[in-house]
């Protein structure tokens, strides 16, 4: 750069020499890859015909080793640069068999042609998408099931998300974004749930047919799915996140499960401990209730709807735990660290999907006497710069 400066041009990887052009409407010194001259020997080629246009994944181009090694760092880095000194596990690889999750856009196009795909890097375009090979393969006919959808109901003008879930028992997906129907489109819809063997289709939560509810298993529960609510997004991402809170929990004989969800760490901790779990959606705690109380063998669990940044757990309703697991959105739980920071919990597990919140939390629960124990991170975003991570605290 003219001048001398630092220039971000992302698809590149250090050490090497590339030719890189402006991205227009952006800050100069953010630049886009022209070329490369000399690459790095940890260039690899991408597997996706559709890698540096789709803005879904960030990084194809690197091989498994410096990439991992990579991952691992910006935590290390992170937690540094916050004063926190604690050993870092090795990268838990979390991609299993890739994701159970999509959110795809539908956007009518220039010349009145149908786009269904990802948000393009760096710009609001849609890339239609007839592949994703990041899915887990039970997502495989959710693509498809997406664009037969998206045909008749962009005809109303609006942009749609479209969000496909795979169950144990197929596919459910929740429409957001047409605005009301006619019940000619709603008969629409259910037929083409039918043709596409969906197990449940809802357009903003309503249902528009449901074939079969959709179950996902959470230790030995089986949770029916509220439609929105939030889920790990690879099976493997969740069994590794349980693992290591089950096991820094292991002890505990009354656990609380605080931003629960749907339930995965709650109902698994509950073969061996009471729980309590807490989490704003109220649909969420009601799924995991239900799967509780129909599960044999597990021991009492009591899911609550409450919004834990207006009212956390204070410290005399802490008094009963002998754990707390808390498991915030990436703003990360201020309110809630600064409660169990006065209280006298002996173990606080945290887990988090943003290392700059989880450290601002991390330094109030230090402040407030824990030790941190050491942090593991997680690896369910494969291609992404984005890394989940647990920690225990003890005082
Ligand atoms: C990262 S998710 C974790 C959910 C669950 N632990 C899991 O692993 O599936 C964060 C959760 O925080 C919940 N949440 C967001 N804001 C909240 C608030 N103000 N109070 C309580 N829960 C909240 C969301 O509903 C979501 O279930």
């Amino acid at each position: 750069m003219s001048g001398g400066g630092n220039v971000y041009v992302p698809y590149t990887l250090g050490g090497e020499t590339v030719a890189v052009g402006p991205v227009p409407g952006h800050h100069p010194d953010r630049r886009r890859l022209l070329k490369v001259e000399t690459a790095s020997p940890a260039r690899v080629a991408p597997f996706c015909p559709h890698f540096g246009v789709c803005g879904g994944c960030a990084i194809q181009h690197w091989d498994a080793a410096p990439y991992r090694a990579w991952k691992r760092e910006l935590v290390v880095t992170t937690l540094a640069q916050a004063g926190i000194d604690c050993d870092v596990a090795p990268l838990v690889d979390a991609h299993g068999a890739g994701r159970r999750r999509i959110t795809l856009h539908a956007r009518m196009g220039t010349h009145d042609v149908l786009k269904v795909g990802y948000a393009a890097a760096g710009s609001h375009d849609i890339v239609p998408i007839d592949r994703c090979p990041i899915l887990d393969p039970q997502l495989g006919s959710a693509i498809e099931a997406a664009w037969a959808i998206a045909e008749p109901l962009i005809a109303m003008g609006k942009p749609l998300d479209i969000q496909v879930t795979a169950t144990n028992s197929g596919l459910d997906v929740d429409v957001r974004g047409s605005g009301p129907v006619s019940s000619a489109m709603i008969a629409l819809l259910s037929r083409i749930a039918g043709q596409h063997r969906l197990a449940r289709l809802t357009r903003h939560g309503e249902l528009v047919l449901m074939q079969t509810p959709p179950v996902v298993s959470m230790g030995s529960a089986q949770v029916v799915l509220p439609p929105g609510s939030f889920l790990q997004a690879t099976v493997a991402g969740e069994a590794a996140l349980a693992e290591l809170v089950s096991d820094h929990c292991r002890r505990a004989k009354h656990i609380a499960d605080l931003f629960c969800g749907v339930g995965p760490f709650a109902l698994r901790l509950a073969a061996k401990s009471r729980v309590i779990a807490l989490d704003s959606d109220a649909g969420a705690v009601a799924a995991l209730q239900k799967a509780a109380t129909s599960t044999s063998g597990l021991k009492p669990v009591k899911a609550e709807a409450r919004d834990l940044f207006r009212r956390p757990l204070m410290p005399q309703e802490l008094r009963d735990f002998d754990a707390v697991v808390f498991d915030p959105p990436r703003q990360g739980a201020q309110a809630q660290a600064t409660q169990l920071a006065a209280s006298k919990v002996p173990t606080v597990v945290a887990v988090s999907c943003n290392v700059t919140t989880f450290a601002r939390d991390a330094k109030i629960l230090i402040n407030g006497g824990y030790r941190i124990e050491g942090v593991t991170p997680v690896d369910q975003f494969r291609h992404t710069p984005h890394v989940e991570l647990v920690a225990r605290f003890r005082r």
